[in-house]
């Protein structure tokens, strides 16, 4: 997939712009607090509704505006498609081709994965962190999942207040409970299949990037303990068993004790947990290496490369891991968006950004000599 242009309005710090880009690498230069982050930002926002960095999507929005927007033409194996996102007044509109859709017919339409200094958290942060990580990028490879994640979460939801209530004998709360371990035996199948196919995925790109001494495993930490090759039924009754050990606590408790919103993903160094055993070096390292895995994941699933996005990238990386990361890329088919301060010197297509302006290579030449290009 690649995305051919963007237009933007009102977004953070960035003056309203149309921007072309290179189907290959798209590199943003410029000093800090210039809009360097925000211009990725813009581009993933255009094709998840999702900010990378913050949860609270009115920040997003120019201070002195009311409203954003931005809308992306992309094209995948197919045709050209476009996206478009407004935001204002509490309100989100999504569009696919000029239509409005809803959230859920606009979600994986362009597949995007971003790599910002912030996710080391991924690594360091707790399992809720992992947990909506995961549960995310699951659901970019496999719609399916989505659906059963957003149903699981209601019935998780439903079973909880008839906990909370002690309504445990009503017989709605039966009927719940059936569909609760239903999806909640989907949820933990699907983990598990992805955890090992990204597991080794994982190993393959660190030890080609960084550190081809050293084997790196990711493994799902269940609240089942250890699951080895079951199919769902099986683990619907491990469920059912477990509810049945706990449920006199869930009524005192007044909610779920159980189920895959208590699990972790567990990054395994040398058979190590990384979490504490790993440098600051090999988990930047780490978390990049998921990342990449990730898109090795989409491309599997759905026969289409996902777009990257790599933020701050020369204060991130020191030059040795910076020089094998573009190598990699270079060999690669892959659309990319990179923020630097520093030039990368790539192949790609340069643009200068200063105070949220921001001007190709070409425009820049016909600038008298101001501007970003005294940072290369
Ligand atoms: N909603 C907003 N409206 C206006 N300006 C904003 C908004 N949100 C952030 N800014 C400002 O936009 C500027 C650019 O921020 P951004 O994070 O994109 O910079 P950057 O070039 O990535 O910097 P750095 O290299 O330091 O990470 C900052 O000065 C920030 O304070």
């Amino acid at each position: 997939m690649q995305i051919s242009e963007i237009n933007y309005v009102n977004f953070r710090n960035l003056k309203d712009n149309n921007l072309k880009f290179s189907s290959k690498f798209n590199l943003f230069l410029g000093k800090n607090g210039q809009g360097k982050t925000s211009i990725l930002e813009a581009v993933y926002f255009s094709a998840t509704g999702k900010s990378f960095r913050t949860p609270r999507q009115n920040e997003i929005i120019n201070h002195s505006r009311e409203r954003t927007g931005s809308f992306v033409v992309f094209e995948d194996s197919i045709s050209k498609k476009t996206l478009s996102v407004k935001l204002g007044k509490g309100k989100k509109e999504y569009s696919y081709n000029k239509k409005r859709v809803k959230y859920d017919d606009f979600h994986g339409k362009l597949n995007i994965v971003s790599f910002i200094p912030e996710d080391i958290s991924l690594l360091t942060g707790a399992p809720g962190v992992r947990r909506s990580f995961f549960d995310y990028e699951i659901s970019q490879a496999n719609k399916e999942y989505y659906q059963d994640l957003k149903n699981y979460t209601k019935l998780l939801k439903f079973r909880n207040k008839y906990l909370k209530e002690k309504k445990h004998n009503d017989p709605m709360f039966d009927i719940y409970q059936n569909e609760f371990i239903k999806f909640g035996a989907r949820i933990i199948k699907k983990r598990l299949d992805y955890v090992r196919n990204i597991s080794i995925l994982l190993n393959l790109n660190y030890r080609k990037l960084f550190d081809d001494k050293k084997e790196l495993r990711l493994k799902y930490s269940c609240f089942l303990g250890e699951l080895k090759k079951v199919e769902t039924a099986q683990i619907e009754k491990l469920i059912q068993e477990k509810i049945n050990q706990v449920f006199w606590q869930e009524k005192r408790y007044g909610f779920s004790l159980v189920g895959p919103q208590k699990d972790d993903f567990i990054f395994l160094l040398n058979d190590k947990e990384a979490k504490s055993y790993a440098s600051q070096g090999e988990k930047k390292s780490i978390v990049f290496s998921i990342k990449l895995s990730e898109i090795d994941m989409i491309i599997k699933e759905k026969k289409e490369s996902p777009i990257f996005i790599i933020d701050d990238i020369s204060s991130y990386f020191d030059s040795l891991r910076k020089e094998s990361i573009i190598k990699y890329f270079k060999k690669r088919d892959i659309q990319l968006f990179i923020s630097s301060t520093t030039d990368l010197n790539m192949a790609s297509k340069n643009f200068y950004i200063e105070k949220g302006d921001i001007y190709e290579e070409y425009d820049q030449c016909k600038k008298d000599n101001r501007g970003s290009r005294d940072q290369k």
